[in-house]
């Protein structure tokens, strides 16, 4: 049996990633009466038939699974937002951080266009930068357009599976574009050696960048907090979560609970306002979705 992973699924087919390069698989009757549906992302062992093609007969233990793009064992989302043309938002920012958080997938920011920044929007993008590696978020600006970092952003992909996540027009095609020129070149050639053309269905597809994978389509479009709880939302902000057990009453929701650590903590300047606004924002948002009897 060969292992390897599944980068791509078109039409009944499984294309595989070995190290002998990529093989075309068939997932086995079996797993439509077991309910397994193998994804891109998968780590698969198949058996080669005599025609050179495989056959999935074990699909390995998930770390992670996403359903839209539908791929298995993401690491990280990258969130790309952009300083300008659409304007960098902290609110928009949060409520992403916040929903892949509660995805059990690492987050790390992309701030693109700098280019386009004038000296006080750059600042101000500084001073945020400053906050969110407080928290403990990787935060990276960049320019798809003028890029002088690319090696430096190209590590955070290495060994990883990476999604990326953002608003319209942020420019998360030119950053792919940008950091892997040959990933059009690359596709194409697939697509051939498929003998199918590029866009002809829908799919999610890995591609290489540095040394990493990742999806060519970007996850979580619609982010709500529908399947959120109010007490798991403490949990999504990490600089709360941290220090929630220094709170008086156990399961506060840092609102009205006196004695309350992170209202402290805010006074301190150990908590960013803004952040703390957002949290009550979407806290609002959770409970007004309750139903009352
Ligand atoms: N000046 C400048 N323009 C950029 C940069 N990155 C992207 N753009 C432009 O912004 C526009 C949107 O970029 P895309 O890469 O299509 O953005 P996207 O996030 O993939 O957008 P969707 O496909 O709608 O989700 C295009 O006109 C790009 O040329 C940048 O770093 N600097
Ligand atoms: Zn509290």
């Amino acid at each position: 049996m060969t292992e390897g992973r599944i980068i791509k699924a078109l039409s009944g087919f499984y294309y595989v990633q070995t190290d002998e390069g990529i093989i075309q698989c068939r997932g086995r009757g079996l797993f439509r009466k077991k309910k397994i549906t193998p994804l891109v992302g998968d780590i698969v062992l198949f058996e080669k038939s005599s025609n050179g093609e495989g056959y999935i007969k074990e699909v390995k233990p998930r770390k992670s699974e996403l359903i839209r793009p539908p791929v298995a064992n993401i690491d990280q989302a990258i969130l790309i937002t952009s300083v300008v043309m659409p304007k960098f938002s902290t609110l928009l920012l949060d409520r992403f951080l916040a929903y892949i958080e509660s995805r059990n997938i690492k987050p790390m920011i992309i701030i693109n266009k700098i280019d386009l920044a004038t000296k006080e929007e750059l600042d101000l993008i500084k001073h945020y930068q400053k906050a969110y590696e407080k928290i403990g978020y990787l935060i990276e600006l960049f320019s798809a357009k003028q890029p002088t970092n690319m090696e430096q952003i190209k590590k955070h992909f290495d060994n990883k599976i990476s999604v990326f996540s953002g608003q319209s027009g942020v420019g998360k095609s030119s950053i792919l574009n940008t950091l892997n020129p040959s990933l059009l070149l690359d596709t194409a050639h697939i697509s051939k050696s498929l003998g199918r053309g590029k866009h002809t269905t829908r799919h999610v597809e890995l591609m290489k960048i540095g040394n990493g994978l990742i999806a060519d389509t970007p996850g979580f479009s619609s982010i709500d907090f529908n399947d959120v709880e109010e007490f798991q939302l403490r949990q999504l902000f990490p600089e709360m979560k941290k220090i929630e057990n220094q709170c008086k009453f156990r399961g506060c929701l840092h609102h009205r609970e006196p004695a309350c650590a992170v209202k402290l903590a805010i006074e301190e300047g150990e908590i960013a306002p803004f952040r703390y606004k957002h949290y009550l924002e979407f806290l609002q948002e959770i409970q007004s979705r309750k139903p009352r009897y």
